[in-house]
Formats: C-alpha cells, structure tokens, sequence
C-alpha cells in the first residue's frame, strides 16, 4: 500500500521525464473482475526474445493486442496483434479518458509470482516513435516498479497496486530505464498492460 493517495499531477521523476501515478483507476470488484478474466482468457504464451546471440524464453508471459493489421518486431521475433476484447478495450476507453491520449496497441504481461520480474530496459523502439506516453495498467499483486536515470543513476520506485494506472511521458523513454524487480515475498499473479501508440501498422 502506498501510505498517501497518489496525486495523479504530480511528476515523480525530479528531471528528464515524466511519470504520473494515478492510484487505482478502478473500484475494487471492477478490477478483481478484470483481474480473473485477463488471467482466464488471455492466450498467453512465454515471450521469445533474443539476448546476445541467443535465443531465450522468458519465465513471464506475454500477449499483444491492437488495432487491426500490427504486427510488431523485436529481439528478432514478428508478433502479430490480436483484436481488442470486450474487457480489454474498456479498460484502454477509461485510461485514454484520463491520460487524454489514443492507444492502439497494448502489451500484457503475466507474472505468475514474485520468482518473475522485468529487467531494466527502455521502450524506446523507433516503432514508438520520440517522447511517445505510455500508459500502465496492473492488477493482482502489488509490486515495485522503479525508474533509473541512464546518466545520474538516480532511481526512484512506486508500488503499483490493483487496478491502478501509471503514465510515462515525454523523455522519459530517452533518459531513464525502468524495471519490475524480482522479490520473494510475493506469491501471487500480477497482470500489467502496457498501452503504446505505434507509428504505423503494416
Ligand atoms: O510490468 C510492468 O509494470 C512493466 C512492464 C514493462 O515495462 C513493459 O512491458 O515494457
Ligand atoms: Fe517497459
């Protein structure tokens, strides 16, 4: 839990970006709802990338969906996107409401545990285009997300609990990295979508 409600103006990073936390966007059963239809319906597969050379198979798994007619490369692998879900697309109507920004992609991730996280990395992609928002949206487990300044090594992190929205704008990609650290005391799935414009669909 964070101990204060999030102020959805308030710019966490201190330079070089900016991260809006909103806090839950959602009432509690709405999102429990979300939370049991993401896990139950999503055809969600293990992400394929290439590290180094080779080929590797994340422990957390992934789904894509979009506007008609994307596919999506990196790390050497072509995705194609599915068709929007009833629940998936009233989830992105309530983020673009509130972050004033039209989506037409959106990455899902699943972390069945603690055991799985996210590296550090940017998405900075050239198919994303320059000072490109990306909006976050998590349910199930709370965990800990956290910013890196790629110059200062400044880091700054924020619980993202059930339901709620995060908002990455402007330099953000550019300058700083961000992560979803592993941790043992946590036992539960979590399910995040992260809602992206892409420049184009081939
Ligand atoms: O799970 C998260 O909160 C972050 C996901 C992320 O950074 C990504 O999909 O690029
Ligand atoms: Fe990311």
């Amino acid at each position: 839990m964070n101990l204060f409600p999030a102020d959805p103006d308030e710019n966490l990073l201190p330079a070089d970006g900016i991260v809006h936390y909103h806090g839950p966007i959602f009432p509690p059963q709405l999102a429990d709802r979300y939370l049991h239809n993401l896990l139950e319906d999503i055809p969600w597969k293990h992400d394929e990338v290439r590290m180094y050379g080779k080929h590797i198979t994340t422990a957390r798994k992934v789904a894509w969906y979009g506007d008609s007619n994307f596919s999506y490369t990196y790390s050497g692998t072509t995705k194609q996107a599915l068709p929007w879900t009833p629940e998936l697309a009233a989830i992105k109507a309530k983020v673009e409401a509130l972050s004033g920004t039209r989506f037409n992609s959106c990455l899902l991730n699943l972390y069945h545990d603690g055991g799985e996280g996210m590296a550090w990395h940017s998405d900075d992609e050239s198919s994303l285009g320059k000072n490109t928002t990306i909006a976050s949206v998590s349910f199930g487990a709370e965990r800990k997300f956290s910013l890196k300044h790629r110059v200062t090594g400044e880091t700054v992190s924020v619980e993202l609990e059930h339901g709620s929205l995060l908002e990455m704008k402007g330099a953000t990609q550019s300058h700083w990295l961000h992560c979803v650290p592993k941790t043992k005391k946590v036992t539960a799935p979590r399910v995040n979508l992260t809602f992206r414009t892409m420049k184009q669909g081939r």
